[in-house]
Order: C-alpha cells, then structure tokens, then sequence
C-alpha cells in the first residue's frame, strides 16, 4: 500500500457510484463461503468504479476486501477503495493482498468490471497439477468457450500475478484462469459476472475431474464449442447474462455472424 489519496478528491457521481460498489462487493463475498468455495478468507471480490462517464480508463478505481478479514465482519464500510496503482483512497483497514493483481487486471483489460479469486478445492487441484481443464462439457462451452487455461506460477505481493492473468486471458475466450499452485482468478462484467465464473469453473472442475476417474474423456468438436459459446453470448437467459467479450469473442461472434 503506498500513498493515501482522499475520495474527496473525485466527484459526487464517483463518491455515489463508490458507495453502491461498496454494497454490492460486500454482498458478493457472502457468496463464496455459500457456494463452498473457500475456506476462512481464502478469497477475495473486486468491482472497478469507472471515474469518467467516457468509459473505463487507467484512472479508474476498484472496491475490495480488507485482507484477512472474516466474512461475517465484510460490511459495506469494510470494504477499501483503492486506485489502479494499489493507492488507498478510502478504507481503514488495508487492502486484500491481491489487490496488485485485480488493480492490473482492471489496468489492462478494460472491459472487465469485476475480478474474484478462490482457492476452490477442484480448481485449485488441477492448477496443482499445472494442467488445463479440458472443453468436455457443453456447460464449459456455454461459460467458457473452450478449456480453462492455466496461468504461470507467481508469488504474491507485486503485479506478477496480475501479469499472469492478463497474458493467460487475453488469447483465451475464458472468463476463468487457474494460476499455477495457486488458484482460480476469473473476470466478469461486473462482479457478480466474476462470481458467477467462479462458481462455473468450480463446478466443472469437479465433474470433469470425477469424470476422468472413471473413464475417457469425450471431447466436443472446435465448431460445436464455437456454437455453444456463440449461442450463449445471444440467447441464453433474459439477454442480461452474456459473459464479458474478450477482442477473441467480438472477433468469434463477429465471423459468426457474417458466416
Ligand atoms: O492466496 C492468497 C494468499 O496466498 C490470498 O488470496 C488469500 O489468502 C486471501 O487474501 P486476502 O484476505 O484477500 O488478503
């Protein structure tokens, strides 16, 4: 954590939008310990604040988690603020100890709004092993567009984590990246969109994990994962649950869409 700048700084429409993001982190991490996807405080949600109506920028900020903080204390005045560089800009307790890697996440990808991490039992298993999640499940092709890649092994406490994620996500439709030895990091829209990939990639994790115990696994065909994800980019749900696009998926649907 370097220097404190003061939210008094920025806007009322920021200072507004701060605080519905406080409410809305802190009510997203109720979600981790409901989905079993964690244990103690083993997992941290991110939401970016954008600070200029033009759109996401460098000077955006992020609400998250103070670290190793229990979840039944994670009120919305818990939560820190924090600018892209890890400034705290509001907050009396320090940051999540991730917040390098969310904060360059937001930094360079900007259509991301929302950022999680887990220690998630199944996930965390494969990127032990340092091995991919294979595409054998519609629902992966639905959520994910293809295998869950794995991301370099890197300590915490800079932005190599962050760097790991980005350089992984970015040639990957995924919205999820298991970090080698490490964990799941997943991206979303918004945070509940992250949340959401974070509970999925669990989950199929598990199943694709039981699966190889008791046989071969079946692979899907590129053009019928290529399909299913474009399928659940345009009708899936109520038209309000699409996954973040990736430049891969504009680029996915865009061919699909003049094929
Ligand atoms: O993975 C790690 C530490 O290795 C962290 O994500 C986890 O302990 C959660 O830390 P925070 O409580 O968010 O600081």
């Amino acid at each position: 954590m370097t220097e404190t700048l003061s939210l008094a700084a920025y806007p009322p429409e920021v200072r507004d939008a701060v605080a519905r993001t406080r409410e809305v982190v802190a009510t997203l991490h109720a979600e981790l310990p409901r989905w079993e996807l964690i244990v103690w405080t083993a997992g941290n949600v991110s939401q970016r604040v954008q600070v200029s109506p033009d759109g996401p920028s460098e000077a955006d900020l992020l609400v998250i988690k103070p670290s190793g903080v229990t979840y039944d204390q994670l009120t919305p005045e818990a939560m820190v603020v924090c600018d892209l560089d890890g400034n705290l800009v509001e907050g009396t307790r320090s940051p999540s100890s991730d917040t390098a890697a969310h904060a360059y996440v937001y930094k360079h990808l900007p259509h991301v709004g929302g950022v999680v991490h887990t220690h998630s039992t199944y996930a965390t298993a494969w990127a032990a092993r340092g091995e991919e999640v294979p595409c054998v499940l519609t629902m992966m092709a639905d959520e994910f567009g293809g295998p869950i890649p794995i991301g370099p092994f890197a300590l915490i406490g800079d932005d190599s984590i962050g760097r790991g994620i980005v350089d992984t996500l970015s040639g990957s439709r995924s919205r999820a990246v298991l970090m080698q030895n490490h964990g799941p990091f997943t991206i979303g829209r918004d945070a509940k969109d992250a949340v959401k990939a974070a509970v999925m990639v669990e989950e199929v994790a598990r199943t694709v994990h039981i699966s190889r115990q008791l046989g071969d696994l079946i692979p899907i065909a590129q053009s019928d994962i290529d399909a299913l994800y474009a399928r659940y980019q345009n009708v899936y749900g109520q038209g309000d649950s699409a996954p973040v696009q990736t430049d891969d998926t504009a680029a996915a649907l865009d061919e699909e869409t003049h094929a």
